[in-house]
C-alpha cells in the first residue's frame, strides 16, 4: 500500500463563466524514502497540485488516500489534523514569520506536538543545528541571507516530524552552492524515510531525487524512476500531535504585541485615559455621597424619624413628603398636630420614644444694642447630635442655644464669640393667637450654648427646651399645638419599617402623617449626587468608543499586514478557531492593560486629590470601591473583545492559499 495515493484529481478555475482547466486526471502513486520532482511548464498547475496534496485546498474533483484511508477535504477537522501531523511545507519564498527569531519560527510548528516546552527547544534546536544554523537561533528573518532563511523554513517543516514533505521551488531563489546544500538536506530527509515532493523548473534539481514526474497539459507525461527509493525502517518513534494549546495563542498574541508596541501603547494609553476618567468620576460620586452621610449623620441621630401632619391626606412618599414639607411656612395652620394624632402614633411599634416639637416662625434676638433676625426657632429634640453643639450644653429652663454666627453678631467679635455663653439675650418670636392673628412672644433667655453649623447641612440652629416653648406660648396666647414629632427607632436597622408604619396611618380614611427619615434625606441627596457621577462617567465613557474604534482599525490593519502569517500559519495545521483566538487574545491583552494603566492612573490622582482636598474638609473624596475596579477591569475587556470580534472573523476566515499569496 502506497504511503500517498492521488486518483483521478481534477482542477479547474473559473474567470466568470470561463471555465480554465489545470488539472485534468492526475493518477500517481508515492512511497516513503522517495524524493519525486515534479517538472513542467510555468503556470502548469505543479503549485496547485502542492496545494491539493498539502490539504490546503479543498476545491478539487478526485480523491487523496493516506495509507490507503480517503482523506474527506469536506471535513475541515481532518484537514487541519493532516497538515499538523503529515504535511512539512517548504515553500520558494521560504514564508518565515517576521516578527518571531528563528528559534520562534521552528517552534511554530513543535507547539501543536505533544512534547514537553524543554524537549520542544531541545528538537528545535538540533533540527537547526542539522541545518547548520545553531548560532542564528536568536535572529530575526531579516537578519538572514537566503539560503539561511530556507533552511530554517526546512527545519519547521522538518519539527513535527511530518511523513510528507512538500517543497516548492525550495531553490528557486538560491545561488548554487545554497541550492547544493539544500537539495544535499532534501536527499537526507529522504533518506531518512520520508516523502519528499519537490516543484522545480531545474532538471539539475529533478536529477538530484530519485523520481521525476512531468507534467504537461495538466496530466501526467512522465514517471521517470531515476533510482529506487531509500529503505525505510520505520521502526522511529513518532512526535504525537494536538491542536494548538490556548495557551500557545496566548504567548504568540503577547509576542506580537510586545513587537508592535509603539503603536499599542499608544492604544493602551487612550484607553487607559478613558478608563481613568470613568474610575474617578464613580470614585468621585462615591467620596461625595459618604462625605455627605457621614456630615449628616453627624449632625442628625439616624435612628430619629421627623413625622409632620399631612394637609393633603395622600399617601406621600419619601420625594413628595419633602416638598410638602417645605409648604409649612406659607401655610403653618395646616401642619397643626392633634393629641388624637400623637395618640396614634403611640401605638407604633418599634417606636422607644415619640417627642412633639415646635417650629415657629420669623425671630428676632438682641443683646446690648445688637439685633439679628431669621426664622425657624425649634424646640430641642433628641434628634441633634452632640456634634452639632460646638460650645456649652443643650437649653433646659430659661435657656437658648443660639448658631455660631448669631454669636458672633451679638459679641460683635468673630474669635471671642463663646462669651455669649451665660448672658441674657431678648428674643422675640412671632406666631399665630388662637384666632390664627399674628401674636408677638418676647422674652429674655440665657445662652447656654452654641451650635455648630460650619458644615452648612443645617444654617441655623436656635432652640430652646419644648417644655420652655410651650409655657411662652401659653402665656401669650398663642397657639401650642406642636407641628412635628420626632420618633425614635429602636432599632437603627427598622427605622424605615417605623417610617412606614407612620405613612400607612389614617385618620378619617386620609393618610395622616408626612414622614422623613435621615436615611430619606441620604437617598434623595445620594441619588442626585449619583446621577451627577453616573452622567460624568457616560461622557467619559464615549471616549471608550473611540478606544475601541481605535482597536477595530488597529486589529485591521493587523490582520492586512499579518496575511501571509494567517496563511503560513494555517499551512502548519492551525485551525479558524486558532487564528481568531490569535487575534482576540491580542485584543483582549490590549484591554487588559489599559485597564491596570487607567486604575493606576486613577490611584495615583486620588492620592494626589485626597491629599490636597483633605486639608480642607477633613475626608477623602475619591473612594474608588473593588466593584468599581471590577467594573473597570470587565468594561476594558468587554470594549476589547467588542473591538476585536470583526477583524478576528475576517482573519479566522482567511483561504489559506489566498493568504499565502498576499505580497
Ligand atoms: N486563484 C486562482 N484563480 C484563477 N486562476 C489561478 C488561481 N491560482 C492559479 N491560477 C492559474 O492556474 C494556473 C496554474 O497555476 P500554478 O501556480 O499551479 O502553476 P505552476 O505550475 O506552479 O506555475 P509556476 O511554475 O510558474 O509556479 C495558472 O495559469 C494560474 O494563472
Amino acid at each position: 500500500m502506497s504511503l500517498l495515493k492521488l486518483s483521478d484529481i481534477h482542477k479547474s478555475y473559473f474567470l466568470g463563466k470561463q471555465e480554465s482547466k489545470i488539472l485534468n486526471g492526475i493518477n500517481l502513486e508515492f512511497n516513503s524514502g522517495e524524493f519525486v520532482s515534479i517538472l513542467g511548464e510555468s503556470g502548469g498547475g505543479k503549485s496547485t497540485l502542492m496545494n491539493i496534496i498539502g490539504g490546503l485546498d479543498r476545491n478539487f474533483e478526485g480523491t487523496v488516500s493516506l495509507n490507503g484511508e480517503l482523506l474527506d477535504h469536506r471535513k475541515e477537522k481532518q484537514l487541519d489534523n493532516y497538515r499538523r501531523g503529515t504535511i512539512g511545507y517548504i515553500y520558494q519564498s521560504y514564508n518565515l514569520i517576521t516578527h518571531l527569531t528563528v528559534l520562534e519560527n521552528v517552534l511554530v510548528s513543535l507547539e501543536m506536538t505533544e512534547l514537553s516546552r524543554a524537549q520542544k527547544i531541545k528538537r528545535a534546536k538540533e533540527l537547526l543545528n542539522q541545518v547548520g544554523l545553531e548560532d542564528q537561533v536568536k535572529k530575526h528573518p531579516n537578519q538572514l541571507s537566503g539560503g539561511q532563511k530556507q533552511r530554517v523554513a526546512i527545519a519547521r517543516a522538518l519539527a513535527s516530524d511530518p511523513d510528507i514533505i512538500l517543497a516548492d521551488e525550495p531553490t528557486g531563489a538560491l545561488d548554487s552552492v545554497n541550492t547544493q546544500e539544500v537539495l544535499e538536506i532534501l536527499n537526507k530527509i529522504a533518506k531518512d524515510g520520508k516523502l519528499v515532493i519537490a516543484v522545480t523548473h531545474s532538471q539539475a534539481v529533478a536529477d538530484h531525487g530519485t523520481r521525476i514526474i512531468r507534467l504537461v497539459d495538466g496530466k501526467v507525461k512522465d514517471d521517470e524512476h531515476l533510482k529506487a527509493p531509500f529503505d525505510t525502517q520505520d521502526n522511529h518513534k513518532r512526535i504525537p500531535s494536538h491542536p494548538l494549546p490556548a495557551s500557545s495563542s496566548y504567548v504568540s498574541a503577547f509576542r506580537h504585541l510586545v513587537y508592535n508596541i509603539k503603536q499599542n501603547s499608544l492604544i493602551i494609553l487612550g484607553t487607559a485615559i478613558g478608563i481613568f476618567a470613568v474610575l474617578l468620576f464613580s470614585g468621585l460620586g462615591n467620596g461625595i455621597n459618604s462625605y455627605i452621610s457621614n456630615q449628616i449623620n453627624s449632625l442628625v441621630n439616624p435612628k430619629t424619624i421627623t413625622v409632620m401632619a399631612n394637609p393633603s391626606g395622600k399617601k406621600l412618599n419619601n420625594t413628595q413628603a419633602q416638598r410638602e414639607m417645605q409648604q409649612f411656612s406659607q401655610n403653618p395652620t395646616s401642619f397643626f398636630i392633634s393629641q388624637s394624632q400623637i395618640n396614634k402614633i403611640k401605638k407604633i411599634s418599634g417606636a422607644s420614644y415619640i417627642q412633639p416639637g415646635y417650629q415657629l416662625g420669623a425671630y428676632a434676638l438682641s443683646y446690648s444694642s445688637k439685633n439679628t433676625s431669621s426664622s425657624g426657632i425649634q424646640s430641642y429634640t433628641k434628634s441633634y447630635t452632640s456634634n452639632s453643639l460646638s460650645k456649652g450644653s443643650w437649653p433646659s429652663g430659661n435657656e437658648i442655644v443660639i448658631s455660631k454666627n448669631q454669636a458672633i453678631t451679638l459679641s460683635g467679635s468673630s474669635k471671642k464669640y463663646d462669651s455669649m455663653i451665660g448672658k441674657s439675650i431678648n428674643v422675640t418670636i412671632n406666631w399665630l393667637s388662637q384666632n390664627n392673628t399674628p401674636v408677638q412672644i418676647k422674652t429674655s433667655l440665657r445662652v447656654s450654648g452654641i451650635s455648630d453649623t460650619s458644615t452648612r447641612v443645617a444654617n441655623q440652629i436656635t432652640v430652646l427646651s419644648y417644655s420652655k416653648m410651650r409655657s411662652l406660648l401659653l402665656a401669650a396666647g398663642a397657639r401650642s399645638e406642636p407641628n412635628f414629632i420626632i420618633v425614635n427607632s429602636k432599632d437603627l436597622n427598622n427605622v424605615d419599617n417605623v417610617a412606614n408604619q407612620i405613612r400607612n396611618q389614617k385618620i378619617d380614611s386620609n393618610y395622616a402623617f408626612s414622614v422623613v427619615t435621615v436615611g430619606d434625606i441620604l437617598k434623595t441627596v445620594n441619588n442626585y449626587v449619583s446621577l451627577a457621577s453616573t452622567v460624568l462617567s457616560a461622557i467619559a465613557g464615549i471616549s471608550l468608543i473611540v478606544s475601541a474604534l481605535m482597536i477595530i482599525v488597529t486589529m485591521y490593519m493587523s490582520v492586512a499586514e499579518r496575511t501571509k502569517e494567517i496563511g503560513i500559519l494555517r499551512a502548519l495545521g492551525e485551525r479558524r478557531k486558532d487564528i481568531r483566538r490569535l487575534f482576540t487574545a491580542e485584543s483582549l491583552m490590549i484591554g487588559l492593560f489599559s485597564a491596570f494603566l487607567g486604575l493606576i492612573l486613577a490611584w495615583l490622582f486620588s492620592i494626589v486629590l485626597n491629599n490636597f482636598v483633605y486639608d480642607l474638609i477633613k475626608f477623602d473624596i475619591v473612594q474608588i470601591n473593588l466593584s468599581n475596579v471590577i467594573f473597570a477591569i470587565l468594561i476594558s475587556l468587554f470594549i476589547s473583545l467588542l473591538a476585536a470580534l470583526l477583524p478576528a472573523r475576517k482573519a479566522s476566515r482567511l483561504n489559506p492559499i489566498d493568504a499565502l499569496s498576499a505580497d
